[in-house]
């Protein structure tokens, strides 16, 4: 065995051993059934169990060394703060572990990019975090789960994606969870990535990157779950014509910790909306200020915190976390400004 060995090592043969990914399911499209295979909608959402998602798809042994555990099983509207506190804890603790290389998440695609950018701002590792979905359920014709989650599980086994911050894999294409946000309620390519770009692609099996994220992310922030049972409560109010104040009245009075606008344009309101702004800033609710348009940059503001190109959901993400750590409107800015 060992003349073997040696001739093997001269060729450069030798046995490369398999990355060890871990798979942890929340539910989702991804392992959802539907009473036909031609349907692609009206299923259920979080119907399969993670073992059942790993043995459809028998190749992913040929890429990694491959062990699942069942965080939820849900459709991602019901993703909540229990969820999002048990998997950022888990992935922390797992990536700790010198046995496991990289995680893949599966999720539902609804509320997805939520997910990926409060573990992009809590996980501290720099090893590939993946978060996966499918817009197919499990029992369709065409599914595309099963290619999806191969693809995730060989990017979390990859040496070039440590550093990258958590990554979201769908349709051939790897995005950061920083930019990526559903932007089609069916298609297959409903993930897009601001108008800035994918981090890279899978093609000819292989992984192909061509963007870093700049942005700082997962060991670079101050925010640590570890010790944490709950968030701080942020509500979105969405702007439009003749909003009413009493949007704002019932947030506060229902307890908001702080309050995201999703304004229109820039991050505009209406001059009842902007005054009643002030009203809450003064009365100690932070307010941040991103736009309904879905793409661009909210810029300053001289009323309330700018939510730079972080659309709303994900800037009540960073709001919330923000809030574990400051209530100074000034830090809370420079967040705002550098993640
Ligand atoms: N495609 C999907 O995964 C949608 C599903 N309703 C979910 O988010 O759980």
């Amino acid at each position: 065995a060992s003349s073997t060995s040696s001739v093997q090592d001269l060729l450069g043969m030798q046995e490369e051993s398999l990355p060890n990914v871990k798979i942890l399911a929340t539910g989702g499209t991804i392992a959802g059934s539907a009473a036909s295979n031609t349907a692609t909608t009206g299923y259920t959402a979080g119907a399969i169990g993670v073992e059942t998602l790993i043995d459809a798809v028998p190749e992913l042994t040929d890429i990694a060394t491959i062990s699942g555990e069942q965080i939820a099983n849900v459709g991602s509207p019901n993703i909540d703060t229990d969820v999002l506190l048990t998997l950022a804890k888990r992935v922390n603790v797992l990536l700790a572990q010198d046995d496991t290389d990289g995680i893949v998440i599966t999720h539902g695609t609804d509320t997805l990019e939520e997910t990926a950018f409060f573990l992009h701002m809590t996980v501290k590792s720099d090893k590939p975090v993946v978060v996966v979905g499918a817009m197919r359920p499990a029992t369709a014709i065409s599914a595309d789960g099963p290619m999806n989650l191969y693809n995730a599980v060989k990017v979390a086994g990859a040496e070039k994606s440590v550093g990258k911050g958590v990554l979201v894999v769908l349709n051939d294409r790897i995005g950061s969870a920083r930019m990526i946000s559903k932007t089609n309620t069916t298609m297959l390519d409903t993930f897009q990535s601001e108008e800035y770009g994918f981090l890279g692609a899978i093609a000819g099996g292989e992984i192909h990157y061509y963007q870093e994220m700049l942005r700082k992310h997962t060991t670079e922030t101050p925010f640590d779950v570890s010790e944490l049972t709950e968030l701080p409560q942020v509500d979105i109010l969405y702007g439009y014509q003749n909003m009413p104040s009493y949007l704002f009245e019932a947030a506060a009075a229902n307890g908001a910790d702080g309050i995201v606008t999703a304004g229109s344009g820039n991050g505009s309101l209406s001059s009842i909306g902007s005054e009643v702004v002030k009203k809450v800033i003064e009365k100690g609710i932070p307010v941040v200020r991103a736009s309904r348009v879905g793409n661009g940059i909210v810029t300053e503001t001289s009323n309330g915190i700018a939510a730079d190109s972080l659309n709303p959901q994900k800037a009540r993400i960073l709001l919330m976390l923000a809030l574990t750590e400051t209530d100074d409107p000034e830090v809370i800015e420079q967040y705002f400004n550098e993640f």
